[in-house]
């Protein structure tokens, strides 16, 4: 088990969002969190990333995580090369090192990074590429994917599922928040946090 959610649960000024939900994901799983707006999709990803203290329940993580999250994290005065130092640097890369991984995810995403844009001046479906890359590099156990692909062209977000059924293949434990109900059949588990099913049902 690479990731262990247990009993989570979090209210934002006294309206409870997630009600004691439970996520455990292997490694060479694939889970998906859906549920309608607000149900507390993106809520469970922080919590489950560290970024968000629960008010109860508990968060296990075995290994490295990477997290992308739903509004790009990037720095707009930053290049893409710059941000792949510095988050490789953050995960113990050399400078090199992050630079050539982080062309190369880029790549299969079907970006070339242009060494001199800066990161506000991206299209936004490339920024948010530029998230996903941020995300996988250093080789993460455990991959959090908060609706990664918004933005993103047809081959891209095919390039994208791909990326994610090669990361099963690779045994590590990927969760994608989606709202792209056609992919659902080829992941090994949905967490379903509509308010009817009040604790998360896994379907
Ligand atoms: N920091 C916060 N302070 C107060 N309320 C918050 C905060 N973060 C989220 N919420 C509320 O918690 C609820 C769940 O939000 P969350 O972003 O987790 O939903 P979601 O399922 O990811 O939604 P979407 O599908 O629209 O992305 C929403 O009603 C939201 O307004």
């Amino acid at each position: 088990m690479l990731l262990h959610a247990r009993g989570i649960v979090k209210s934002y000024r006294r309206r409870r969002v997630l009600h004691g939900v439970d996520l455990a994901v292997r490694a060479g799983e694939v889970a998906a969190i859906v549920g309608s707006n607000g149900a507390g999709k993106s809520t469970l990803l922080k919590i489950c990333a560290g970024l968000v203290t629960p008010d109860g329940g508990r968060v296990t993580v075995r290994g490295r995580l990477g997290y992308c999250p739903q509004n790009a994290g990037v720095m707009g005065f930053l290049t893409p090369g710059e941000h792949f130092t510095l988050f490789g640097a953050g995960r113990g890369m050399r400078r090199g090192a992050a630079a050539r991984r982080g062309r190369e995810l880029a790549r299969a995403l079907d970006w070339t990074v242009n060494r001199r844009t800066l990161a506000k001046d991206l299209s936004g479906g490339t920024r948010q590429k530029l998230n996903v890359v941020l995300a996988a590099l250093g080789d993460p156990d455990v991959l959090l994917l908060d609706e990664p692909y918004q933005g993103f062209d047809r081959g891209s977000y095919l390039d994208f599922w791909r990326h994610v059924w090669d990361w099963r293949e690779e045994g590590k434990a990927v969760v994608v928040v989606t709202h792209m109900l056609n992919r659902l059949d080829r992941v090994d588990q949905v967490l379903d946090l509509s308010p009817r099913t009040a604790t998360g049902t896994t379907l």
